[in-house]
């Protein structure tokens, strides 16, 4: 057991940088992975925002973070990812009160749950996982730009191989399975880093996904199979603290620039699934999340 337990917790942030001055915004950070990322980041110094959808949960969890990081600037502002225009509302008070912007992680996600829409008629794992970060990042580009060096993390996962983009049918209006529509929304956040990578060279803002293991966490709370699952093997699994790690490491870690639009695991560059590489669909993947969004990005 110890040795599978190893296997599983595999790769440590080992960068000793500080972040006195700097400021995070991290999605989703009220709980799992997210929250153990803020309080990293808060740790070292870091003004960081907490974004999430129930500003109660937010504040329970920043409160925690500020006696547990002695760092008072731990602050938590409504986002819900699932509604552009809450997502917008977000943007334009963080812009409002804030002048730089130089690390911002897209953890927030959702799994596994059943077909629903977002408020403007979305998919929800579409909707949320990608193409809310995806406006979100959006809005926040030129603060980014602006505060270079600056960072942008996104969350996937290893399941993005069993992902596919499927243009005819992106929403799951043909057919919808729960499973693989999460999939397809973790292949879209590679793709989607891959791109954007290439449209912010020379812009001093880089870009890497993450897989960050698998970790005990809320996220499986729409399976009851997979909550079984993560029960019979928790001891196996990823802390939350051990699956920041790699979130971490592409925030922080010195000399990463070179590998920006990469996929990362255990802290470490890892192979992604041939699709994740198809450039043509990354490019066709941004236009059509522009179109559905209504907005221009060249
Ligand atoms: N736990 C794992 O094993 C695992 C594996 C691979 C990838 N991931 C990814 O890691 C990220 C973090 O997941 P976690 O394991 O910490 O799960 P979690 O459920 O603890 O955290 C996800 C967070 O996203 C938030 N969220 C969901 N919908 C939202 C919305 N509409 N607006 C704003 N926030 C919303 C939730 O409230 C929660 O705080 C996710 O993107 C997930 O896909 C997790």
């Amino acid at each position: 057991a110890p040795t599978i337990r190893k296997f599983f917790a595999g790769g440590v942030c080992r960068t000793n940088m500080q972040l006195p001055g700097k400021v995070v915004v991290i999605t989703g950070a009220n709980t799992g992975i997210g929250k153990e990322t803020a309080r990293e980041l808060a740790r070292r110094g870091a003004r960081v925002y907490i974004a999430c959808r129930d500003v109660l949960k937010g504040e329970s969890a920043a409160s925690e973070i500020r006696a547990d990081a002695k760092n008072s600037q731990v602050l938590v502002r409504k986002l819900d990812l699932s509604d552009t225009k809450s997502i917008r509302a977000f943007a334009e008070g963080f812009l409002a009160e804030e002048k730089q912007l130089h690390i911002l992680i897209n953890n927030a996600g959702v799994m596994m749950c059943p077909y629903s829409k977002t408020a403007d008629g979305f998919e929800t794992h579409l909707g949320v996982n990608h193409l809310g970060h995806f406006l979100l990042t959006h809005l926040l580009l030129e603060q980014l730009k602006k505060s270079a060096p600056a960072r942008v993390v996104n969350l996937s996962s290893v399941v993005h191989h069993a992902g596919k983009i499927r243009f005819h049918d992106l929403q799951g209006e043909k057919y919808y399975n729960r499973g693989f529509a999460y999939c397809h929304s973790k292949l879209a956040n590679v793709l989607f880093t891959r791109e954007l990578a290439k449209r912010l060279q020379g812009t001093g803002v880089t870009t890497y996904a993450v897989h960050p293991g698998v970790v005990r966490s809320e996220l499986v709370r729409h399976s009851f199979l997979l909550c079984l699952l993560w029960q019979l093997f928790s001891p196996f699994l990823k802390s939350a603290r051990e699956g920041a790690q790699t979130s971490l490491h592409c925030a922080l870690a010195e000399g990463l620039e070179p590998l920006s639009g990469k996929y990362f695991s255990d802290c470490r560059r890892t192979c992604v699934s041939p699709k994740a590489r198809n450039n043509k669909t990354a490019e066709r993947l941004w236009t059509v999340s522009c179109e559905l969004l209504g907005i221009q990005w060249e």
